[in-house]
């Protein structure tokens, strides 16, 4: 569906009937400085959905990430999370309600040991879950088992991407957002990483995937949604999404 009307209701992207809505986003506007990024954007995600962002460079997607998570300050509109009004939430707040954070460029503790990262942030997920072991991260993710006593700093930034989505999945989480979880990785490791996006969505934790290869989005995700200078131009179903013939224009492809 292409959304030429500036109306809000207009761009709310469906989620799917019957499931609790995780995020509520409505009208989010966000600005650094004076420079004016988000121009009300609507974005919801359910329980367990795979939503997809795109966009090219620069369009807004993670600082409607870093919006919806609290980093970005200067923003305007309705945020709920979890049925619970987060528009003024800070990120620590936004973490405890049961959002992790991927963020570009990773986001492990240099100075601790793969073990440590691992262990310092497990916790109970909101209805008391603890399915995400220890153990079963190390299942997920073979190459750290061989790397727990390596500080964070020594490995490989492939390896910091797992560290980084093992850390996100021992706290239990309702949503994991992923901000390009797979840039500048080699294919093998890239490959690896979609694999265990795949088994995230398997296993019922939602996701909100920001990534560089639009096809793969599109194919993960349930529904998707595209930027264009801070303005959403297309939101629907994926499949729907993927075979806009706007699509390409707006991603540069
Ligand atoms: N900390 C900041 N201070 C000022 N302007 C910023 C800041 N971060 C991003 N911007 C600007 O906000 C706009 C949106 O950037 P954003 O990073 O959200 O885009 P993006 O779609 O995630 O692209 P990319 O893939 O390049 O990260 C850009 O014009 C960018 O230059």
């Amino acid at each position: 569906m292409q959304l030429s009307s500036p109306s809000v209701q207009d761009r709310a992207p469906t989620p799917p009937q019957g499931r609790p809505l995780i995020v509520d986003a409505r009208a989010v506007h966000a600005w650094y400085g004076s420079s004016h990024v988000l121009h009300g954007i609507d974005l919801q995600i359910a329980r367990g959905e795979t939503v997809g962002l795109l966009g090219r460079n620069g369009m807004g997607k993670s600082t409607l990430i870093r919006t919806l998570l609290g980093h970005v300050t200067q923003r305007d509109g309705q945020i709920t999370l979890f049925g619970q009004d987060a528009s003024r939430a800070r990120p620590h707040e936004v973490a405890r309600l049961g959002v992790a954070y991927v963020p570009e460029g990773r986001g492990v503790f240099p100075n601790l040991s793969v073990r440590e990262n691992l262990v310092m942030a497990a916790r109970r997920g909101r209805d008391g879950r603890q399915d995400w072991s220890f153990e079963r991260v190390l299942e997920t993710f073979p190459r750290l088992r061989e790397r727990l006593t390596n500080l964070g700093s020594q490995l490989s930034g492939g390896e910091q991407q797992m560290l980084s989505i093992g850390r996100a999945l021992m706290t239990h989480p309702e949503l994991i957002v992923l901000d390009e979880a797979t840039e500048g990785l080699a294919p093998l490791i890239v490959a690896e990483i979609w694999r265990v996006i795949g088994d995230i969505r398997g296993s019922g934790i939602a996701t909100l995937i920001v990534d560089r290869d639009y096809r793969k989005v599109l194919a993960r995700s349930d529904r998707a949604l595209v930027l264009q200078k801070g303005q959403a131009v297309l939101a629907g179903p994926s499949a729907e999404v993927a075979a806009d013939p706007t699509l390409p224009s707006y991603l540069g492809v």
